[in-house]
């Protein structure tokens, strides 16, 4: 006789199989429904007119999450041939020509259909913050002219405007904290060097600043929750660029007709144009009367004697304050670990000093040597390195150790804090990040509200609970189970 399976009754099986069922309904309408989307993405372009060149960079993030977790990121960038914008002041139409191979560049990058939607903002820097103070009619009309090809583009122009010093610093300043990470974590952050061809910045967040002693210098953020008092300043003629004209204005003060400039390899031999040197509100009221047009620019090589003509551009004496970095200018404690970029970063690497924990002795010495090297040798080992670059690496250098250890006090045991870069994940260290998150309000006030559980979390929870509820079902049913005697039937 065949033994009966108590479970093989028409109302158990029935029970059984509406129940995988009404399982499997409800698991694939949970997955269907939390499914995440196709990723759609949506882009914002800016213009960074500097002083030497222009740059534009164009970031994506994706489209459903603008503005709280999504995250922003550089897809592109692209140098526009020539110099900064400032420099066509007597050719105006020509700036907004130079930008046109950039901006075509863009419209290959950025989808079609996202081309109308595609915020597009110029900010311009020193350069024509320089410009604007030396004539202000100039660089309104070098305004219009890049306005009116920028204005052509199929992207949606916000406009073109020129910075101040402390939006160029506090903007850096959010560019490297937004891209590590910091803002959003409420981490100690991280401050900011900006090294530029007409001014250079510096902003970080310092417990002995709270903005009472030096107003001018704070900038004061709520983001994703939290409060930040920043110090920031930006230095005007400070850039290296300027800063070399002041340098060489120094040693030209006489209206001599040939320079030994320490400064320059050894060999170097240029003959450079007075009123071209001259040709800055850095330098112009400083220009020698009744010298000849031109002088001859001569390489000494001389670290040391380097140093000090070099320190001769800054006044490290005069302060008002408790405490101050340069021409007076107050600076609270160095606090926290500064990531330099721009042209901090384009010199150090070059002269293979990115490194920090090299101690600032041995980078004196590498410099020391590095100025002595003939002109010669230095364009051998380096053929394919621009020669106008070339030239200026023992200045650089040079400016750089003196502004960042007697200009903001960095010591041997604080400048190991200095790291040295130009990415921070795939984005560029600079301040067009930071200014295009807060045109397009991309970092809110406060931390934004995050689902309870991830998609995967969801899923598992919904599953077994659904599975759970089905097994106390079938035991709420245990009255319809066939009752199974002890001793085995016999049919
Ligand atoms: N490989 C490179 C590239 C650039 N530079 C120098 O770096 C500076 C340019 O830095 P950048 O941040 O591009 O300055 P700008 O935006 O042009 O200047 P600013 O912000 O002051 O307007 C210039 O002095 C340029 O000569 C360099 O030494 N080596």
């Amino acid at each position: 006789m065949k033994e009966k399976n108590p479970w093989h009754t028409p109302v158990t099986i029935i029970i059984t199989v509406i129940g995988v069922i009404a399982i499997v309904a409800l698991v694939t309408v949970a997955v269907l429904q939390n499914r995440p989307l196709a990723q759609k993405y949506k882009y914002g372009i800016v213009l960074d007119a500097g002083s030497s060149h222009t740059a534009l960079y164009i970031y994506e993030w994706p489209a459903e999450k603008d503005n709280n977790t999504g995250r922003v990121e550089q897809t592109h960038s692209c140098k526009v041939k020539g110099p900064g914008i400032s420099s066509y002041a007597s050719a105006p139409s020509r700036a907004g020509e130079s930008l046109r191979d950039c901006m075509q560049e863009a419209k290959l990058r950025v989808p079609g259909k996202r081309h109308l939607e595609t915020p597009l903002y110029l900010g311009a820097t020193a350069g024509m913050r320089l410009l604007n103070i030396e004539n202000s009619s100039a660089s309104d009309v070098v305004f219009h002219a890049v306005e009116e090809a920028l204005q052509k583009s199929p992207f949606s122009f916000q406009g073109a405007r020129i910075l101040s010093g402390q939006e160029e610093g506090a903007f850096g300043w959010v560019t490297v904290n937004y891209l590590d990470d910091r803002l959003k974590q409420g981490l100690e952050t991280t401050g900011a060097l900006d090294l530029g061809g007409a001014s250079t910045q510096i902003s970080f967040v310092s417990d002995n600043f709270d903005g009472s002693e030096s107003p001018e210098n704070a900038v004061a953020f709520r983001l994703y929750g939290n409060d930040y008092n920043l110090y920031t300043h930006s230095f005007l003629c400070y850039g290296k660029d300027q800063a070399l004209r002041m340098v060489l204005a120094q040693q030209t003060q006489s209206g001599p007709g040939t320079i030994l400039d320490p400064c320059f390899h050894p060999g170097y031999n240029e003959t450079k144009n007075y009123s071209v040197l001259y040709d800055s509100p850095c330098v112009s009221d400083r220009k020698p009367q009744g010298a000849p047009a031109t002088f001859t620019h001569l390489g000494k090589g001389n670290f040391s004697q380097c140093l000090d003509v070099v320190k001769s551009i800054f006044n490290f004496t005069y302060c008002r304050y408790s405490q101050c970095s340069f021409n007076g200018v107050f600076q609270p404690l160095l606090q926290g670990p500064f990531g330099a970029f721009s042209a901090y970063y384009f010199v150090m690497n070059f002269l293979n000093l990115t490194d920090t924990s090299i101690p600032l002795d041995t980078v004196r010495k590498k410099l020391t040597s590095y100025c002595s090297t003939p002109w010669d040798q230095i364009k051998q080992q380096h053929p394919d390195v621009k020669v106008k670059y070339l030239a200026e690496y023992c200045f650089s250098g040079t400016y750089i150790l003196t502004l960042l250890t007697e200009g903001y006090n960095f010591t041997s045991e604080s400048y190991p804090n200095i790291k040295f870069i130009k990415k921070i994940k795939g984005s560029d260290a600079g301040w067009t990040l930071g200014y295009m998150l807060n045109l397009t309000n991309m970092i809110p006030a406060e931390a934004p509200d995050s689902p309870p559980l991830p998609h995967a979390g969801y899923v598992s929870i919904v599953t077994v609970i659904a599975i759970l509820l089905f097994v106390l079902f079938i035991l709420s049913l245990r009255p319809l189970w066939p009752r199974c005697s002890k001793q085995p039937q016999i049919i």
